[in-house]
């Protein structure tokens, strides 16, 4: 288990995750969604210990040091591999310092997304490198996995075709929260969605309950945000203002 427990970050002052506290059991797919700036990637780099932060983030009730932080994994459209290895060589250094790696798993997505294994990831276009990233993610053997906006870059059938393999391969014991825009994408994908504004956690619900009430993921978000649904009107009119 995963716990946030009241986790702030201040960036020079501004409050990017304000007393944010939640809890990530094993087996679940969990989107993390929120406005541009709402603080997902914040709350993901607290978690890995990228950045300092006041509250306490647990893993299995224990903090999250050198000792433990290899359950956890992150794919990032900021990318953390080396640029001028390839992939065959990533595969060789992540074998080598994580004994949990996944061969087959690793050999398998890089076979679906037709990646090349003996070119420089630096000559890989957008799109490829972010499905490397993806795949060293869930390839490194961790219990959580962290995405951010992983497939930016992507087209449509490699991001619904991916949504599919992952349901078809994660094991009951590895979780995997999915921070993304794309949210009719991923809703039948998820289990459960977060949702984070202005570095607040304001909705946590699974997408059972959701369909229980006869609502969908977008309906949700839009209520819980309190979406203005006049806010394109209101700009359209003020920019068209002769005046
Ligand atoms: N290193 C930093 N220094 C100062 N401010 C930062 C830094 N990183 C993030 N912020 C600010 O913290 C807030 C949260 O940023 P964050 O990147 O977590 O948002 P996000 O939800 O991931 O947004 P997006 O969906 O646009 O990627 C934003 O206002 C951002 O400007």
């Amino acid at each position: 288990m995963l716990e946030l427990n009241h986790v702030s970050k201040n960036f020079n002052g501004y409050r990017a995750l304000k007393e944010a506290s939640l809890t990530l059991p094993r087996g679940e797919i969990i989107g993390l969604f929120g406005e541009n700036g709402a603080g997902k990637t914040t709350l993901m780099k607290c978690i890995l210990g990228y950045l300092n932060y006041t509250g306490q983030i647990t893993l299995d009730g224990h903090p999250i040091t050198h000792k433990n932080i290899a359950h956890i994994s992150f794919a990032t459209s900021e990318h953390s591999f080396f640029p001028n290895l390839t992939a065959s060589a990533h595969k060789a250094f992540y074998e080598l310092h994580f004994p949990t790696f996944r061969e087959k798993r690793f050999n398998g997505l890089m076979t679906f997304f037709e990646l090349p294994t003996h070119k420089s990831i630096k000559h890989f276009s957008v799109g490829q490198k972010n499905q490397f990233e993806v795949i060293l993610a869930l390839s490194q053997g961790a219990d959580y996995i962290l995405m951010d906006e992983p497939f930016a870059g992507n087209d449509i059938f490699n991001r619904e075709d991916f949504y599919k393999v992952l349901l078809g391969i994660l094991e009951p014991t590895e979780t995997v929260l999915l921070s993304t825009h794309l949210l009719e994408e991923v809703e039948k994908f998820i289990g459960r969605a977060v949702l984070i504004r202005k570095g607040e956690i304001v909705g946590d619900t699974t997408v059972e309950k959701l369909a229980d009430s006869g609502k969908t993921l977008i309906d949700f978000v839009k209520e819980t945000y309190h979406y203005k649904s006049d806010r394109v009107i209101q700009a359209l009119s003020n920019l068209t203002d002769e005046r």
